[in-house]
Parts: C-alpha cells; sequence; structure tokens
C-alpha cells in the first residue's frame, strides 16, 4: 500500500508520451520508464468512478488474475500503484496496436495469416484455461498486435471505447456470445471461449462475423446456429475448423 510520496516517486520515474486510448473508468498511456528507457503502458483507473460503478470488485479481480498469467501470447501484466484518487496499472505496450483496426483496414486475412493468428488466440486460451480462467470476451477489439506482429489476447474491460466504428452496444458486440450466454438460464464453461475462438476466425476469414444482423437476429441467428455460410472462396481445412470450434 505505497504512501502518496512512493506513487508521487512511482509516477516521476514515467514520462508519458501519448494517449493509447480511452476505457470506461480513465485511460491508457504511453509511458516510458526514465531510469530504464522501458517503455509500457499505463492504465490509469479513477477510483472515485469505480465506486460509483461500484466495480470496486471487478477491478481488483482483473488485478489478481491479470498478474497471474505470463504468456507471450497475453498482454503482460507488469505491476500496479495506487494514490488517494487513482489505480495505475503497467500494462505491456503492443505497438502494433489493435486487430480490430488492422482487420478493418485490410478487410479480411488471408487462411494462412488467420490461421497463424487463430493458432496464437488458441495458444493464449489454453494458457488462461490451465489457470482455470475463462476470458468470455474474446473478439477483435481485444486483441492487440506485438512488435512482430503476434498477437496478444488482452481484455478491455468495460472500457467502453470513445465514440467510433466499433459494434459496442451497452455491454459490447452480441456477435462473439455463444448460445449458452444468451439462455440465461445456462452455466457457461470454457467452452465459451472455444466458441468464441470460432466466430473470430470466421471474422478473419470473412471480414465479418457469421451471425452480424441486428441485435435482436443475431440473438435469434446465434441460437439457432443459422450462421451466413462460408463463400466458396474458402478452403474445406478452414470451413472443417470453423464448424467444429
Ligand atoms: O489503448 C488502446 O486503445 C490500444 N493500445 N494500443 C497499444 C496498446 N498497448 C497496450 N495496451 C493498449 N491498451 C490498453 C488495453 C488494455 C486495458 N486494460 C487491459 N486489461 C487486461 O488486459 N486485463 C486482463 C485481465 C485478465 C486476463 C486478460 Cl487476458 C487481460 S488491456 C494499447
Amino acid at each position: 500500500d505505497p504512501a502518496p510520496k512512493q506513487v508521487c516517486l512511482h509516477l516521476g520515474m514515467f514520462e508519458i508520451d501519448k494517449p493509447l486510448g480511452k476505457g470506461k473508468f480513465g485511460r491508457v498511456y504511453l509511458v516510458k520508464h526514465r531510469v530504464s528507457g522501458f517503455v509500457c503502458a499505463l492504465k490509469v483507473l479513477n477510483k472515485a468512478e469505480i465506486i460509483r460503478e461500484n466495480a470496486e470488485k471487478h477491478v481488483r479481480r482483473e488485478i489478481e488474475v491479470h498478474s497471474n498469467l505470463r504468456h507471450p501470447g497475453i498482454l503482460a501484466f507488469y505491476g500496479w500503484f495506487h494514490d488517494t484518487r487513482r489505480i495505475f496499472l503497467l500494462l505491456e505496450y503492443a505497438p502494433g496496436g489493435e486487430l480490430f483496426r488492422v482487420l478493418r483496414r485490410v478487410g479480411r486475412f488471408s487462411e494462412r495469416r488467420a490461421a497463424t493468428c487463430a493458432v496464437q488466440v488458441a495458444q493464449a486460451l489454453n494458457c488462461l484455461h490451465s489457470k482455470n480462467v475463462m476470458h468470455r470476451d474474446i473478439k477483435p477489439e481485444n486483441i492487440l498486435f506485438g512488435l512482430h506482429g503476434e498477437l496478444k489476447v488482452a481484455d478491455f474491460g468495460y472500457s467502453v471505447h470513445a465514440p467510433s466504428n466499433r459494434r459496442d452496444t451497452l455491454c459490447g458486440t452480441l456477435d462473439y456470445l455463444p448460445p449458452e450466454m444468451l439462455s440465461t438460464k445456462a452455466k457457461y464453461t470454457k467452452a465459451v471461449d472455444q466458441w468464441t475462438l470460432g466466430v473470430l476466425t470466421y471474422e478473419f476469414l470473412v471480414g465479418e462475423a457469421p451471425f452480424e444482423d441486428t441485435p435482436f437476429m443475431t440473438r435469434k441467428r446465434i441460437i439457432k446456429g443459422d450462421m451466413t455460410p462460408l463463400p466458396d472462396s474458402v478452403s474445406t481445412e478452414a470451413k472443417d475448423f470453423v464448424h467444429s470450434v
């Protein structure tokens, strides 16, 4: 529980380069550690906001879970500190930016790139699941690219980005939700993440989600399993993979 002066010391240790993105509870900045020159992402959360949103447990759990994950395919968590008003999370900086933007810009990935990305997400999910953690929110908006184009799975959490062309509805896009999460009854398991891996791979290959529609219709189509068929240009192997997860 560092005293305020240590926090100032901590903050003073960093030079703030530029804002990276805007979350619901605060902002993310690109920062450089003055002494070592180490570059990372500083996520600043506003305590008053967290209390107002009754999200203390969510933030506590995020720190607890994220600090226990070490995997090249998961955005690294380096540490945290706080002062009276704010909580600061030190995260790995992913210079390749958001997969969402890259996918929108290029339209869709080649089968090779789609396969490479799907494998990296699967390996990151394996790490999460081995620690009995479900991600539950795998989608292009939560995945970043590292320096060499490798994928970094993250969980922006409730961070509702500044209004942009994202598909966020109140609680994020419905496109990725598996049937069991739409029907309140079912208790969902890690299979939730496998389902989203299939939806994600479909979107890599096609450039849009398999059940993309109005929110009401997306719900119906997911529950019915009524997905837009993959185009003939997609190989049988790729089709088999998407249908299997
Ligand atoms: O900021 C932008 O818009 C884009 N941008 N661009 C570059 C860049 N480099 C780093 N971070 C960025 N943004 C912060 C993203 C996050 C915020 N909060 C997180 N928390 C989390 O991932 N938690 C977590 C908890 C448990 C399990 C798991 Cl897998 C994850 S990640 C970057």
